[in-house]
Protein backbone atom coordinates (compact mmCIF):
# COMPACT_ATOMS: atom_id res chain seq x y z
CA UNK A 1 0.00 0.00 0.00
CA UNK A 2 1.33 3.29 -0.77
CA UNK A 3 -0.45 7.06 -1.23
CA UNK A 4 0.25 7.74 -4.60
CA UNK A 5 -1.25 11.42 -5.11
CA UNK A 6 -2.73 13.59 -2.33
CA UNK A 7 -4.67 16.33 -2.61
CA UNK A 8 -5.49 19.03 0.12
CA UNK A 9 -7.73 21.56 0.23
CA UNK A 10 -8.24 24.05 3.55
CA UNK A 11 -6.09 21.97 5.84
CA UNK A 12 -5.18 24.91 8.42
CA UNK A 13 -2.69 27.45 6.19
CA UNK A 14 -2.93 24.88 3.44
CA UNK A 15 -5.25 26.08 0.81
CA UNK A 16 -4.59 23.94 -1.66
CA UNK A 17 -1.62 21.75 -2.53
CA UNK A 18 -1.11 18.31 -4.28
CA UNK A 19 1.25 15.77 -4.03
CA UNK A 20 2.60 12.99 -5.97
CA UNK A 21 4.56 11.20 -2.85
CA UNK A 22 6.92 8.79 -3.27
CA UNK A 23 6.02 5.10 -2.44
CA UNK A 24 9.65 5.43 -0.36
CA UNK A 25 10.43 8.07 2.13
CA UNK A 26 9.34 11.78 1.71
CA UNK A 27 10.63 14.37 3.65
CA UNK A 28 8.29 17.35 4.57
CA UNK A 29 10.36 20.57 4.96
CA UNK A 30 10.14 24.01 6.03
CA UNK A 31 10.47 26.38 8.49
CA UNK A 32 8.60 26.90 12.12
CA UNK A 33 4.42 27.44 11.37
CA UNK A 34 5.15 26.31 7.50
CA UNK A 35 2.57 23.93 7.54
CA UNK A 36 4.50 20.70 7.75
CA UNK A 37 2.38 19.36 10.25
CA UNK A 38 -0.53 20.04 8.58
CA UNK A 39 0.44 17.90 5.69
CA UNK A 40 0.83 15.21 8.28
CA UNK A 41 -2.67 16.05 9.71
CA UNK A 42 -4.50 16.08 5.89
CA UNK A 43 -2.73 12.21 5.36
CA UNK A 44 -4.04 11.16 8.98
CA UNK A 45 -7.82 12.81 8.34
CA UNK A 46 -7.63 10.63 4.59
CA UNK A 47 -6.99 7.61 7.05
CA UNK A 48 -9.15 7.93 9.71
CA UNK A 49 -11.45 10.81 9.22
CA UNK A 50 -10.37 12.60 12.21
CA UNK A 51 -7.77 14.78 13.29
CA UNK A 52 -4.89 13.66 16.16
CA UNK A 53 -4.15 17.31 17.19
CA UNK A 54 -7.66 17.80 18.08
CA UNK A 55 -11.02 16.40 18.91
CA UNK A 56 -12.99 18.95 16.62
CA UNK A 57 -12.17 18.55 13.36
CA UNK A 58 -14.03 22.29 12.68
CA UNK A 59 -10.48 23.64 13.77
CA UNK A 60 -8.69 22.22 11.33
CA UNK A 61 -10.28 23.87 8.36
CA UNK A 62 -8.91 26.94 7.21
CA UNK A 63 -9.58 30.22 9.01
CA UNK A 64 -11.09 31.48 5.98
CA UNK A 65 -13.28 29.00 4.31
CA UNK A 66 -16.13 26.39 5.71
CA UNK A 67 -15.02 22.99 4.61
CA UNK A 68 -12.17 21.33 4.15
CA UNK A 69 -11.30 17.79 1.53
CA UNK A 70 -8.45 15.60 1.17
CA UNK A 71 -8.48 12.75 -1.13
CA UNK A 72 -6.33 10.87 -2.30
CA UNK A 73 -5.16 7.70 -4.79
CA UNK A 74 -3.75 4.45 -2.64
CA UNK A 75 -2.23 2.06 -4.30
CA UNK A 76 -2.56 -1.37 -3.42
CA UNK A 77 -1.37 -5.25 -3.77
CA UNK A 78 1.81 -4.17 -5.35
CA UNK A 79 0.28 -1.54 -7.62
CA UNK A 80 -1.87 -4.09 -8.97
CA UNK A 81 -4.64 -2.05 -7.97
CA UNK A 82 -5.65 0.90 -6.55
CA UNK A 83 -8.57 2.81 -4.14
CA UNK A 84 -9.35 6.52 -4.71
CA UNK A 85 -10.11 7.64 -1.24
CA UNK A 86 -11.68 11.04 -0.20
CA UNK A 87 -13.01 12.71 3.02
CA UNK A 88 -14.74 16.13 3.27
CA UNK A 89 -15.86 17.82 5.85
CA UNK A 90 -18.31 20.25 5.74
CA UNK A 91 -18.17 22.40 9.10
CA UNK A 92 -20.78 20.12 10.49
CA UNK A 93 -20.52 17.06 9.31
CA UNK A 94 -17.26 14.63 7.77
CA UNK A 95 -17.97 12.22 4.41
CA UNK A 96 -16.47 9.49 3.67
CA UNK A 97 -15.77 8.40 0.07
CA UNK A 98 -14.45 5.00 -1.38
CA UNK A 99 -14.05 4.09 -4.63
CA UNK A 100 -16.80 7.46 -5.51
CA UNK A 101 -19.19 5.78 -3.19
CA UNK A 102 -20.43 8.33 -0.78
CA UNK A 103 -21.03 7.76 3.19
CA UNK A 104 -18.62 4.65 3.56
CA UNK A 105 -17.71 3.80 6.99
CA UNK A 106 -14.70 4.86 8.56
CA UNK A 107 -13.19 0.93 9.48
CA UNK A 108 -13.16 0.56 5.66
CA UNK A 109 -11.21 3.95 5.33
CA UNK A 110 -8.71 2.25 7.86
CA UNK A 111 -8.28 -0.87 6.25
CA UNK A 112 -7.29 1.03 2.78
CA UNK A 113 -4.48 3.50 4.34
CA UNK A 114 -3.71 2.21 7.17
CA UNK A 115 -1.61 4.84 9.17
CA UNK A 116 1.03 4.63 12.10
CA UNK A 117 1.67 7.96 13.82
CA UNK A 118 4.46 8.54 15.98
CA UNK A 119 4.27 12.44 16.97
CA UNK A 120 5.73 14.14 20.32
CA UNK A 121 2.78 13.42 22.70
CA UNK A 122 3.35 9.30 21.46
CA UNK A 123 5.80 9.12 24.78
CA UNK A 124 2.32 9.04 26.38
CA UNK A 125 1.70 5.47 25.18
CA UNK A 126 3.59 4.22 27.97
CA UNK A 127 3.22 7.02 30.66
CA UNK A 128 -0.55 7.74 31.45
CA UNK A 129 -3.70 5.67 31.54
CA UNK A 130 -4.23 2.25 29.66
CA UNK A 131 -6.71 3.72 27.24
CA UNK A 132 -3.88 4.80 24.44
CA UNK A 133 -2.29 1.20 25.31
CA UNK A 134 -5.78 -0.66 24.20
CA UNK A 135 -5.64 1.52 21.21
CA UNK A 136 -2.22 0.79 20.49
CA UNK A 137 -2.86 -3.25 20.67
CA UNK A 138 -6.21 -3.21 19.09
CA UNK A 139 -4.81 -0.66 16.09
CA UNK A 140 -2.22 -4.10 15.68
CA UNK A 141 -5.20 -6.60 15.81
CA UNK A 142 -7.83 -4.39 14.09
CA UNK A 143 -5.23 -4.02 10.53
CA UNK A 144 -3.95 -8.05 11.31
CA UNK A 145 -7.50 -9.39 11.39
CA UNK A 146 -10.75 -8.19 10.19
CA UNK A 147 -12.35 -10.79 12.70
CA UNK A 148 -11.26 -8.74 15.69
CA UNK A 149 -13.36 -5.93 14.72
CA UNK A 150 -16.69 -8.13 14.66
CA UNK A 151 -15.97 -9.67 18.21
CA UNK A 152 -15.07 -6.08 19.77
CA UNK A 153 -18.37 -4.66 18.36
CA UNK A 154 -20.49 -7.79 19.36
CA UNK A 155 -18.72 -7.42 23.08
CA UNK A 156 -18.94 -3.38 23.10
CA UNK A 157 -22.95 -4.07 22.63
CA UNK A 158 -22.96 -6.67 25.58
CA UNK A 159 -21.24 -4.33 27.27
CA UNK A 160 -23.18 -1.41 26.86
CA UNK A 161 -26.84 -3.65 27.30
CA UNK A 162 -25.25 -3.88 30.61
CA UNK A 163 -24.38 -1.20 31.42
CA UNK A 164 -27.71 0.16 31.22
CA UNK A 165 -29.48 -2.41 33.24
CA UNK A 166 -27.38 -1.72 35.94
CA UNK A 167 -27.97 1.95 35.62
CA UNK A 168 -32.02 0.80 36.12
CA UNK A 169 -30.69 -1.70 38.47
CA UNK A 170 -32.37 -4.56 36.79
CA UNK A 171 -30.52 -7.29 37.09
CA UNK A 172 -32.93 -10.11 36.49
CA UNK A 173 -31.73 -10.32 32.77
CA UNK A 174 -28.26 -9.73 33.20
CA UNK A 175 -27.00 -13.31 33.05
CA UNK A 176 -27.79 -12.65 28.85
CA UNK A 177 -25.02 -9.78 28.51
CA UNK A 178 -22.60 -11.52 30.94
CA UNK A 179 -22.88 -14.62 28.45
CA UNK A 180 -22.19 -12.93 25.32
CA UNK A 181 -19.48 -10.16 27.79
CA UNK A 182 -17.93 -13.81 28.47
CA UNK A 183 -17.91 -15.24 24.70
CA UNK A 184 -16.38 -11.92 22.41
CA UNK A 185 -14.79 -10.59 25.52
CA UNK A 186 -12.66 -14.05 25.60
CA UNK A 187 -12.48 -13.97 21.82
CA UNK A 188 -11.11 -10.62 22.08
CA UNK A 189 -8.59 -11.40 24.67
CA UNK A 190 -7.28 -13.98 22.79
CA UNK A 191 -6.17 -11.91 19.59
CA UNK A 192 -4.81 -9.00 21.62
CA UNK A 193 -2.78 -12.02 23.48
CA UNK A 194 -1.56 -13.84 20.40
CA UNK A 195 -0.58 -10.60 18.89
CA UNK A 196 1.78 -9.16 21.73
CA UNK A 197 3.36 -12.47 21.93
CA UNK A 198 4.23 -11.77 18.22
CA UNK A 199 5.10 -8.20 18.85
CA UNK A 200 7.08 -8.91 21.65
CA UNK A 201 10.19 -10.22 19.72
CA UNK A 202 10.05 -7.75 16.87
CA UNK A 203 9.71 -5.55 19.57
CA UNK A 204 13.33 -6.81 21.51
CA UNK A 205 14.99 -6.82 18.24
CA UNK A 206 13.96 -2.50 17.80
CA UNK A 207 15.25 -2.47 21.47
CA UNK A 208 18.44 -3.87 20.70
CA UNK A 209 19.07 -1.89 17.89
CA UNK A 210 18.29 1.45 19.35
CA UNK A 211 18.88 1.30 23.71
CA UNK A 212 21.49 -1.76 23.32
CA UNK A 213 20.89 -4.91 25.14
CA UNK A 214 18.34 -4.35 27.96
CA UNK A 215 15.64 -7.48 27.74
CA UNK A 216 12.13 -6.35 27.58
CA UNK A 217 8.92 -8.02 28.54
CA UNK A 218 5.01 -7.51 27.71
CA UNK A 219 2.68 -8.24 30.18
CA UNK A 220 -1.11 -8.44 29.56
CA UNK A 221 -3.72 -7.80 31.81
CA UNK A 222 -7.11 -8.76 30.61
CA UNK A 223 -8.83 -6.26 32.37
CA UNK A 224 -10.66 -9.19 35.14
CA UNK A 225 -8.94 -11.27 38.04
CA UNK A 226 -7.38 -13.93 36.62
CA UNK A 227 -6.98 -15.87 39.68
CA UNK A 228 -11.63 -16.07 39.67
CA UNK A 229 -11.20 -15.82 35.35
CA UNK A 230 -13.94 -13.53 33.51
CA UNK A 231 -17.24 -14.90 34.12
CA UNK A 232 -16.77 -15.26 37.94
CA UNK A 233 -15.25 -11.70 37.92
CA UNK A 234 -18.71 -10.45 36.54
CA UNK A 235 -21.03 -12.54 38.97
CA UNK A 236 -18.47 -11.20 41.58
CA UNK A 237 -18.39 -7.58 40.84
CA UNK A 238 -22.71 -6.60 40.31
CA UNK A 239 -22.92 -5.13 44.03
CA UNK A 240 -19.61 -3.12 43.38
CA UNK A 241 -21.11 -2.20 39.30
CA UNK A 242 -24.32 -1.80 40.50
CA UNK A 243 -23.21 1.10 43.13
CA UNK A 244 -20.91 2.84 40.61
CA UNK A 245 -23.35 2.03 37.96
CA UNK A 246 -20.58 0.76 35.40
CA UNK A 247 -18.86 -3.01 34.31
CA UNK A 248 -15.43 -3.16 36.40
CA UNK A 249 -14.32 -6.16 34.65
CA UNK A 250 -13.38 -6.87 31.19
CA UNK A 251 -11.15 -6.63 28.06
CA UNK A 252 -12.79 -2.69 27.81
CA UNK A 253 -10.39 -2.42 31.26
CA UNK A 254 -7.18 -4.31 29.83
CA UNK A 255 -3.78 -3.10 29.60
CA UNK A 256 -0.38 -4.35 28.96
CA UNK A 257 3.03 -3.50 31.04
CA UNK A 258 6.04 -3.13 29.48
CA UNK A 259 9.22 -3.99 31.45
CA UNK A 260 13.18 -3.78 31.09
CA UNK A 261 15.36 -6.01 32.51
CA UNK A 262 12.33 -7.15 34.97
CA UNK A 263 11.55 -3.41 35.88
CA UNK A 264 8.35 -1.52 34.88
CA UNK A 265 9.91 0.61 32.19
CA UNK A 266 8.01 4.01 33.02
CA UNK A 267 9.30 4.03 36.43
CA UNK A 268 12.72 3.80 35.83
CA UNK A 269 14.12 4.69 32.43
CA UNK A 270 14.62 8.48 31.55
CA UNK A 271 12.85 10.90 29.41
CA UNK A 272 14.91 10.15 26.25
CA UNK A 273 14.69 5.94 27.02
CA UNK A 274 11.07 6.20 27.27
CA UNK A 275 10.72 7.89 23.95
CA UNK A 276 13.01 5.48 22.22
CA UNK A 277 10.93 2.69 23.75
CA UNK A 278 7.60 4.22 22.75
CA UNK A 279 9.91 4.46 19.24
CA UNK A 280 10.44 0.83 19.54
CA UNK A 281 7.00 -0.21 19.93
CA UNK A 282 5.65 1.51 16.88
CA UNK A 283 8.25 0.62 14.59
CA UNK A 284 7.63 -2.86 15.84
CA UNK A 285 3.91 -2.56 14.44
CA UNK A 286 5.19 -1.96 11.24
CA UNK A 287 7.24 -4.50 10.75
CA UNK A 288 5.17 -7.05 12.23
CA UNK A 289 2.41 -5.46 9.97
CA UNK A 290 4.46 -5.06 6.67
CA UNK A 291 5.83 -8.94 6.82
CA UNK A 292 2.30 -10.02 7.44
CA UNK A 293 0.76 -7.96 4.25
CA UNK A 294 3.84 -6.36 1.98
CA UNK A 295 3.97 -2.90 2.35
CA UNK A 296 0.78 -2.40 4.18
CA UNK A 297 2.06 1.10 6.63
CA UNK A 298 1.63 4.72 5.79
CA UNK A 299 4.44 6.18 8.89
CA UNK A 300 3.86 9.41 9.52
CA UNK A 301 6.20 10.81 11.66
CA UNK A 302 5.71 15.03 13.06
CA UNK A 303 8.42 16.10 15.02
CA UNK A 304 9.87 13.37 17.07
CA UNK A 305 13.11 13.07 16.05
CA UNK A 306 14.46 16.00 17.07
CA UNK A 307 15.53 14.81 20.47
CA UNK A 308 17.36 11.84 18.55
CA UNK A 309 21.22 12.49 18.08
CA UNK A 310 22.44 12.25 14.42
CA UNK A 311 23.01 8.16 14.67
CA UNK A 312 19.49 7.33 16.05
CA UNK A 313 17.86 9.36 13.22
CA UNK A 314 20.07 7.87 10.59
CA UNK A 315 19.47 4.77 12.59
CA UNK A 316 15.75 4.88 11.96
CA UNK A 317 15.78 6.06 8.12
CA UNK A 318 18.00 3.36 8.03
CA UNK A 319 15.29 0.61 8.95
CA UNK A 320 12.41 2.49 7.44
CA UNK A 321 13.84 1.96 4.31
CA UNK A 322 14.51 -1.70 5.26
CA UNK A 323 11.21 -1.82 6.24
CA UNK A 324 9.87 -1.19 2.69
CA UNK A 325 7.24 1.40 3.92
CA UNK A 326 5.82 4.85 2.96
CA UNK A 327 6.96 7.14 5.15
CA UNK A 328 6.28 10.60 5.76
CA UNK A 329 8.35 13.12 7.59
CA UNK A 330 8.80 16.45 8.76
CA UNK A 331 11.88 18.39 9.57
CA UNK A 332 12.75 22.58 9.70
CA UNK A 333 16.06 21.59 8.09
CA UNK A 334 16.94 19.42 5.32
CA UNK A 335 20.37 18.68 6.81
CA UNK A 336 18.90 16.54 9.92
CA UNK A 337 18.44 13.09 8.38
CA UNK A 338 21.95 13.74 6.70
CA UNK A 339 23.59 12.62 3.38
CA UNK A 340 19.80 11.06 2.29
CA UNK A 341 21.61 11.05 -1.84
CA UNK A 342 22.63 6.99 -0.84
CA UNK A 343 18.39 6.21 -0.14
CA UNK A 344 16.57 4.90 -2.76
CA UNK A 345 13.35 6.05 -3.44
CA UNK A 346 12.81 9.29 -1.86
CA UNK A 347 11.00 12.63 -2.23
CA UNK A 348 11.60 15.78 -0.82
CA UNK A 349 8.70 19.06 -0.29
CA UNK A 350 9.34 22.10 0.68
CA UNK A 351 6.33 23.79 3.16
CA UNK A 352 6.32 27.32 2.96
CA UNK A 353 3.06 29.50 4.46
CA UNK A 354 1.26 26.79 3.32
CA UNK A 355 2.30 26.62 -0.47
CA UNK A 356 4.14 22.92 -0.61
CA UNK A 357 6.46 22.03 -4.13
CA UNK A 358 8.86 19.15 -4.11
CA UNK A 359 12.39 20.34 -3.90
N1 LIG B 1 -7.58 26.55 11.03
C1 LIG B 1 -6.48 27.20 10.60
N2 LIG B 1 -6.54 28.01 9.50
C2 LIG B 1 -5.45 28.63 9.03
N3 LIG B 1 -4.22 28.54 9.61
C3 LIG B 1 -4.11 27.78 10.70
C4 LIG B 1 -5.23 27.07 11.26
N4 LIG B 1 -4.80 26.37 12.34
C5 LIG B 1 -3.49 26.66 12.47
N5 LIG B 1 -3.07 27.49 11.50
C6 LIG B 1 -1.72 28.00 11.23
O1 LIG B 1 -1.12 27.14 10.27
C7 LIG B 1 0.30 27.28 10.35
C8 LIG B 1 0.96 25.95 10.13
O2 LIG B 1 0.93 25.13 11.27
P1 LIG B 1 1.73 23.77 11.35
O3 LIG B 1 1.59 23.29 12.74
O4 LIG B 1 1.31 22.86 10.26
O5 LIG B 1 3.23 24.24 11.07
P2 LIG B 1 4.61 23.46 11.15
O6 LIG B 1 5.36 23.79 9.91
O7 LIG B 1 4.39 22.02 11.45
O8 LIG B 1 5.30 24.16 12.39
P3 LIG B 1 6.36 23.67 13.49
O9 LIG B 1 7.64 23.38 12.76
O10 LIG B 1 6.47 24.86 14.37
O11 LIG B 1 5.78 22.49 14.18
C9 LIG B 1 0.58 27.96 11.70
O12 LIG B 1 0.98 29.27 11.46
C10 LIG B 1 -0.76 27.95 12.39
O13 LIG B 1 -0.98 29.05 13.22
Amino acid sequence: MSLQKLDIFNVRNIRQASLQPSPGLNLIYGANASGKSSVLEAIFILGRARSFRTTHIKQVVNFDRNDLIVSGKVLQQGGRSSCQLGVQFDGKVSEIRIQQLPNQPRHLLAYALPIQLIEPKSYRLLDTGPQIRREFIDWGTFNENEQFLLAWRQYKTALNQRNALIKLKQTHSIQVWNNEMVNYGTIVDQYRRAYLQRLEPVFQEFVSRFLGCETVQFDYLSGWDSGKGFRQSLDDDLDRDLRYKMTHSGPHRADFIVSVNNRLAKDFVSRGQLKLLVLCLKLAQVQLLSTHQSNNVCVLIDDFTAELDTTKRALLIEYLQAMDVQVFITATELSEYGDLSKLNNYKMFHVEHGEIKQA
